[in-house]
């Protein structure tokens, strides 16, 4: 496996790879890497010839820099993680290495931007764009994959590319949870051992209305999972919907394919994300 800290460096090992016409996968990461992640190397190894891991605590997407400041970053468990793996290239630049010098980002993400963890993270998606973009071009890669945990942001990546109409595939990967259901996520290491109990509320609800999706109307759907959620000690919810899967705005038509149902609450002083695709 190959570690690299620059994007020169990066470029001189992939290029005559790209020349050679071999398929590069792209895994975008923050690091503190979980079976989430693994997965997604795992789903790229099938895909492609080379598969590179980036690991990036990217600045210009944390709205509230507490959030930033305590975010893990366990280096030699994620080295460990990845060898296990079988990932062949590691990309893992400074904060200088990627913004060099200021710079002013916005690109129109869509309507959709502004919903959900838009609403609630405002920016929050200009800075994943502006960073995605950036590996994107220091990578240049045939195929890059995100999980479906972070199911607005797979769409704002779509849209980003569509935007440049960059020649990368992006592909969607399933949520990997723990046993119990909850969704894994690096931010789970901040949970105590009352919140982790409490948020399996979330994938509880999710579940809930999953299973009872025909049987039940919307409303009622919407009812019984607000109630499961804050019937719960020590979570707040931000939101729990049942949207569009396109638009993210509420669906109301059964019919329309696909719909997902997403939540985020703030469980104790920890604020996790989830999400289920009903049909
Ligand atoms: N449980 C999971 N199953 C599948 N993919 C996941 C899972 N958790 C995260 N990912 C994906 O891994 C990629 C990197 O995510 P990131 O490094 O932010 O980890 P995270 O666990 O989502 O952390 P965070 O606490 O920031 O939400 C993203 O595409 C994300 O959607
Ligand atoms: C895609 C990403 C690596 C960009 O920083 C991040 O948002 C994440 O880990 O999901
Ligand atoms: N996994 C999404 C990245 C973030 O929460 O900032």
């Amino acid at each position: 496996m190959k570690v690299i800290n620059t994007i020169a460096a990066l470029k001189s090992l992939l290029e005559p790879i790209k020349l050679a016409q071999q398929k590069i996968a792209l895994v975008p990461t923050m690091g503190a890497l979980h079976k989430g992640h693994v997965s997604l190397i795992n789903i790229a190894q099938q895909q492609a010839d080379v598969v590179v891991c980036s690991i990036f605590v990217n600045p210009t997407q944390f709205t509230d820099p507490k959030d930033l400041e305590k975010y893990p970053r366990p280096l030699e468990h994620d080295m460990k993680m990845l060898e296990d793996a079988g990932c062949n290239v590691v990309f893992m630049p400074s904060v200088t290495e990627m913004y060099p010098r200021p710079e002013v980002w916005h690109i129109d993400l869509g309507p959709a931007e502004f919903l959900l963890e838009g609403a609630f993270r405002k920016g929050h998606y200009q800075g994943v764009t502006q960073i995605v973009k950036k590996l994107f071009d220091a990578v240049n890669p045939d195929i890059a994959f995100f999980g479906q945990k972070d199911f607005q942001q797979v769409l704002m990546i779509k849209n980003m590319v569509a935007y440049f109409n960059m020649p990368v595939e992006i592909v969607s990967c399933p949520i990997i949870r723990e046993e119990d259901g909850l969704a894994m996520s690096s931010r789970n290491i901040h949970l105590t051992a009352a919140d982790r109990k409490n948020a399996l509320v979330l994938s509880r609800a999710l579940g809930y209305v999953q299973d009872n999706f025909t049987a039940h109307s919307i409303p009622e759907l919407l009812k019984e999972a607000g109630k499961m959620i804050s019937n719960t000690p020590g979570v707040v919810l931000d939101y729990f919907t049942i949207a569009n899967g396109e638009t993210l705005l509420p669906e109301e038509d059964k019919t329309h394919h696909p719909i997902v149902a997403l939540v985020a609450a703030r469980v104790g002083q920890t604020r996790l994300i989830d999400n289920m695709i009903l049909n």
